[in-house]
């Protein structure tokens, strides 16, 4: 049987020379191997109290939002600066291959709400840390990060578990 790794994608060279980019559209696309993604996802957190899942722009959205249908819980985008229409709090960080700022509307998250972090790829976990930081900063706690992907020679898992999180990974790809 295929397993999660086997539905994604690697296009050498893009977005820049050198960075082998793993394409879950491949997995997205196919409707047993989203399935499966959805499903492992949540499987950790069975039966623990998650109030909100927060998606990171842009590929976070989409299992974030299968993921909060699932759980029946509310979803909240954390985007790139300039896209949210309401108030927000920003955070800077820095990317496998440059800068950013992400940014989630102040009132998204209540104090002592229990969060649920996804997205597709966890590289060198700058942007997860940002998310974390911006949930945080609303009072919110961070009870996991689930990813598709993991880039474990990024070092963005031993980022994460070094401020304390709970990291769950589909797969792994060695390798930059
Ligand atoms: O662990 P990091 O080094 O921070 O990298 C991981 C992030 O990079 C990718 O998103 P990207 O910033 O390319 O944005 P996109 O999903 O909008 O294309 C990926 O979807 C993660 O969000
Ligand atoms: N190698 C990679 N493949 C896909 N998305 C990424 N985001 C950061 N690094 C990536």
């Amino acid at each position: 049987m295929k397993t999660v790794k086997d539905y994604i994608r690697t296009i050498v060279d893009f977005p820049h020379e050198g960075i082998l980019f793993r394409d879950v559209t491949t997995l997205f696309a196919d409707p047993r191997g989203f399935r499966m993604c959805v499903d492992q996802l949540l499987a950790p957190y069975a039966g623990m109290r998650i109030d909100k899942v927060v998606g990171l722009e842009a590929r976070g959205f989409i299992i974030g939002g299968a993921v909060a249908h699932q759980l029946s819980t509310g979803f909240v985008p954390i985007r790139k600066k300039g896209k949210l229409p309401g108030q927000t709090i920003a955070q800077a960080y820095t990317l496998e291959y440059g800068e950013a700022v992400v940014e989630v509307h102040d009132d998204a998250m209540q104090p002592g709400e229990k969060v649920l972090l996804v997205d597709d790829l966890l590289a060198t976990g700058g942007t997860a840390e940002a998310g974390i930081k911006l949930i945080e900063r609303l009072g919110a706690q961070v009870i996991g990060c689930a990813f598709v992907v993991d880039l474990p020679d990024l070092g963005g898992r031993k980022k994460l578990e070094a401020m304390g999180m709970d990291v769950h990974a589909l797969c792994a790809f060695e390798g930059l």
